[in-house]
């Protein structure tokens, strides 16, 4: 018997992550190709933003998606996240050469204080929200605050993309496939301040950290070129990353509902007070999914390196959110 859809809202969606990522979920890339699913699609309420969005969608409907059980187009999140199963949350002002994350700051709270209320308003109760809009973390932060009637535990921040820059970064250096790592994890801040941290991963069911052997390029070379991947690319191409956004939103909410088999990966969750991480701050763990849930890795050790990077992009954290303070309820 067909399943029931899953209502999928997804927010900014003519914009440019939107136009590589709706058409990925309606082909079943996200939930899986045996799952229905619905698109309830949020743009701001501008004539423009409208009309674009009806092109997207227009362009959608010429797939003949097997998978799309129904497409609807919002100006409203009161409407667009009514009973949503899956809450993508990527319309924001993305960042511009030159400008630093922490100025968009402000400007983007207020949007996830409205969004985060109307989640609490008209989801499911067992709503998946993921914040890819910028600063995703303190972002996810504030919609979860803004939420007191949905579980913390389904607010969520994309570190994802931040994991894949790290996979291929290494593949690359050890000249082996990525699909070969495993044991990878991002701690921390989607920002340049996040600690892509290689010492527990294996290639091959080898250390990575035994076969590179060299602590200078990863504090030198991989950190920073992880860390700054979404400048180079914002320098080389004009604007923000869009694609490989999208993708790892789809690997993100993919491992989430359908497991990751035992299999470590990153996500920004809000701490459980795991690993010294105070209570509720949105911080990007390694975690293994079962059954719809995360769970954080427990028992890993933090050599004195490792902790002076945690701590700096903790640091960063609690200072982005001590900026939206005066913004929660
Ligand atoms: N977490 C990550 O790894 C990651 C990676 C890349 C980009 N981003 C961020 O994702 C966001 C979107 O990037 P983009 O390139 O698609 O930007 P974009 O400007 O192309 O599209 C954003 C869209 O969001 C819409 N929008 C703005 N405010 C909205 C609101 N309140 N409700 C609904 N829609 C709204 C805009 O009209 C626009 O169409 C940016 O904040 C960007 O910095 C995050
Ligand atoms: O860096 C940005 O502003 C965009 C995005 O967060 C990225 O990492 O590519």
């Amino acid at each position: 018997m067909a399943k029931t859809p899953m209502r999928v809202a997804v927010t900014g969606a003519a914009g440019q992550i939107g136009y590589s990522l709706l058409f990925r979920i309606a082909n079943g890339d996200m939930l899986g190709k045996d799952q229905p699913v619905i698109l309830q699609l949020l743009e701001i309420p501008d004539e423009k933003a409208q009309k674009a969005l009806k092109g997207v969608m227009m362009e959608i409907d010429d797939c003949a998606f097997p998978l799309l059980a129904g497409m609807t187009a919002h100006a409203d999140p009161m409407t667009a996240f009514k009973d949503a199963d899956v809450a993508l949350l990527v319309g924001a002002r993305p960042r511009g050469p030159g400008m630093e994350r922490k100025d968009l700051l402000e400007a983007n709270a207020q949007i996830f204080t409205v969004q985060g209320k109307a989640l609490d308003a008209v989801a499911s109760r067992n709503v998946k929200v993921l914040v890819v809009g910028n600063p995703a973390n303190t972002n996810a932060y504030i919609a979860m605050k803004s939420a007191p009637s949905l579980p913390a535990k389904n607010f969520t921040a994309m570190l994802r993309l931040d994991h894949n820059r790290a996979l291929s970064q290494i593949a690359a250096k050890v000249g082996k496939p990525v699909a070969s790592i495993e044991k990878l994890c991002v701690w921390g801040n989607h920002s340049p301040t996040m600690y892509a941290d290689y010492r527990f991963a294996t290639i091959d069911g080898k250390s990575v950290k035994e076969t590179i052997n060299d602590a200078v390029w990863n504090s030198d070379t991989f950190l920073p070129t992880v860390g700054k991947r979404g400048a180079a690319i914002i320098e080389a191409r004009g604007l923000s990353s869009a694609a490989s956004a999208a993708n790892a939103a789809i690997d993100h909410v993919r491992d989430w509902v359908l497991g990751t088999n035992g299999k470590w990966t990153t996500m920004g969750i809000p701490s459980d007070g795991s690993y010294g991480i105070p209570e509720g701050t949105m911080f990007g763990f390694p975690v293994t999914t079962e059954n719809g849930e995360y769970k954080i890795v427990q028992g890993l050790e933090i050599d004195a390196f490792s902790q002076e990077r945690i701590n700096i992009t903790l640091k960063e954290l609690t200072e982005e959110r001590e900026g939206v303070k005066h913004l929660l309820p």
